[in-house]
């Protein structure tokens, strides 16, 4: 049985994770929250599921004392870079959810990765890792006769924008196209702004309500039009997903690994 700890439990991903990990048989050994939050609380009941009998402890050292294989990690970039170096630490595995990702945060994880199997993606789900695999094969083959812009929508609440999916999106089809995501990103067009360049990608935000996620990638050309559309309705796809690399990640060489190693859709 695989022994996990869930951070940010009584976070929106935090209950899918907890309940996704009963169903699937994982041993729950520990779980947290931001430091503040009510210390002791059955995590279930932190996640307002039925009691799990797994306190929530205040920082990750102390919730792994039960042991784990592996860590589930869907709360911040700043809390997830001091769980990867803590993870390095104790030896144990890590699956990353969160996204918006700073440079330097980013290189924590990727250093945490040197001593532990580390699995990051922006998104867990399987219909969002076959539309970058999609979007890969569509910018390759339409090329630089369709313009290509990005729109994605996600819930009120949600804190960093463009959304990590849609950034990695937006440079799987820079990739594709030669192009480089530091310089021909456009994330916003106000005022007298001119023809469109035509390496431009543009990445558009839409927040409001309650929208689990959303992310459509359009090829616009002369006389056709091509758009990818992935739709989350539920965050039980990203939960299931996040577990799924659990499972795979657990015992791993140390590493940084995406959710296409887990698929298995790397390409070589
Ligand atoms: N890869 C994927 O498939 C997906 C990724 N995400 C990403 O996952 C992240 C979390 O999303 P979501 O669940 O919606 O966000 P929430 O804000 O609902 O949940 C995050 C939880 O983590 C808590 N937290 C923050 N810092 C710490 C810490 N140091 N230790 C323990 N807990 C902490 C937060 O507490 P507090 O509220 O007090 O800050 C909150 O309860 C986001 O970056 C989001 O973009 C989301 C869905 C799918
Ligand atoms: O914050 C969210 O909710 C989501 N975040 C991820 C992202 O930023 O891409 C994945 C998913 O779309 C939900």
């Amino acid at each position: 049985m695989i022994r996990v700890v869930v951070t940010g439990v009584s976070g929106r991903m935090g209950g899918h994770i907890l309940r996704g990990a009963r169903e699937e048989g994982f041993q729950l050994t520990g779980a947290t929250e931001r430091p503040g939050f009510a210390a002791g609380l059955d995590a279930g009941t932190a996640a307002g599921l039925p009691p799990l009998g797994v306190p929530v402890s205040a920082d990750l050292r102390q919730a792994l004392r039960g042991g784990a294989d592996v860590v589930i990690d869907f709360t911040s970039f700043e809390a997830s870079a001091a769980h990867a170096e803590l993870c390095a630490a104790e030896r144990v595995a890590l699956v990353v959810g969160s996204t918006g990702f700073t440079k330097e945060a980013r290189a924590r994880v990727e250093a945490a990765a040197r001593q532990v199997p580390v699995v990051l993606s922006p998104n867990m789900s399987v219909g969002v890792n076959v539309l970058f695999e999609l979007v890969r094969q569509a910018a390759a083959v339409l090329g630089d006769a369709y313009d290509v812009e990005l729109v994605e929508m996600h819930h009120r609440k949600k804190k960093d924008a463009p959304s990590g999916t849609a950034m990695r999106l937006a440079e799987v089809a820079a990739e594709a196209l030669g192009r480089d995501p530091a310089k021909d990103l456009a994330f916003a067009r106000h005022g007298i702004i001119g023809e469109r360049p035509p390496r431009e990608i543009g990445v558009q935000t839409l927040r409001g309500g309650d929208v689990v996620g959303e992310h459509t990638v359009y090829f616009v050309g002369e006389g056709e039009r091509l758009e990818l559309t992935h739709r989350a309705t539920s965050r039980d796809q990203f939960a299931r997903g996040a577990l799924r690399a659990a499972r795979w990640v657990a015992g791993r060489a140390p590493g940084l690994y995406d959710m296409a190693d887990v698929l298995g859709l790397r390409r070589s």
